[in-house]
């Protein structure tokens, strides 16, 4: 098969208010790959995600999202350029006034998603996705976590990413219920979109493996080539 590569970073430093987190960062995303980034608390993993979604910008080197270059990120495309992202973070929860339909459809409707009936389709197919479909009436707070990470994950996929991009999706969750969530993260990979995800549980790296990238001092270094 032909590689695709979705992400390209060729000796990348990141800093966060001018404190150096990352330096010389390669590291390549290539289509359908499910990648782990491990590393201790404070060690880079959701700064280094930031830059991939346009939150926080590269200091040096060369890097590439989806064509763009990352380095010459004008504000402009950074809203077109996170519609072919998929977000899964802790700072973009669910919006608590309204129901996980509601949820879905103002995102697509923020998307440029105009038809109803076509809305309507995409809401059903993403929540069925996810396991989730009779729960579209709920509020969040009536959803437990495990629940409310699966309506995070199924607007995540809303407009089919290219990537989707998950820091600790398991974080909050019992083995069981951050089990399934990898799991449903495996299905979405295998229908096409590539996959990073940061987690503290090594144990998932075992049970299902993928590429693993460790972040140390102050380097991004691979670890297995899944
Ligand atoms: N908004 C910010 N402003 C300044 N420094 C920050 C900011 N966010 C993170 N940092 C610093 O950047 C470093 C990396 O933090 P980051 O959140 O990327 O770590 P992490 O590996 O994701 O940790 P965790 O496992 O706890 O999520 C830390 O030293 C942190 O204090």
């Amino acid at each position: 098969m032909e590689e695709q590569v979705l992400i390209s970073y060729k000796g990348v430093d990141i800093n966060q208010q001018e404190l150096g987190v990352l330096k010389g960062v390669d590291f390549e995303l290539q289509k359908g790959e499910f990648v782990y980034l491990i590393g201790k608390v404070g060690s880079g993993k959701s700064t280094f995600l930031k830059t991939i979604y346009g939150e926080l910008e590269i200091a040096e080197g060369e890097a590439t999202v989806l064509g763009n270059n990352m380095r010459k990120l004008k504000r402009k495309h950074i809203a077109p350029l996170r519609r072919k992202l998929g977000i899964v973070f802790q700072d973009f929860q669910l919006l608590t006034d309204r129901t996980v339909h509601d949820n879905l459809k103002f995102v697509l409707q923020a998307t440029g998603w105009k038809r109803k009936y076509e809305i309507e389709e995409r809401i059903n197919e993403v929540l069925k996705q996810v396991g989730m479909e009779n729960k579209g009436y709920k509020m969040p707070n009536e959803l437990s976590g495990g629940e409310q990470q699966r309506i995070v994950i199924a607007r995540a996929i809303l407009n089919k990413p290219e990537i989707l991009l998950a820091d600790e999706p398991t974080g909050n969750l019992d083995v069981e219920t951050g089990r399934m969530i990898v799991e449903l993260l495996r299905e979405i990979c295998a229908q096409g979109s590539a996959i990073i995800m940061t987690t503290h549980n090594l144990n998932l790296l075992g049970e299902y493996p993928g590429k693993v990238y460790r972040c140390e001092s102050h380097r991004l270094v691979p670890v297995t080539e899944g």
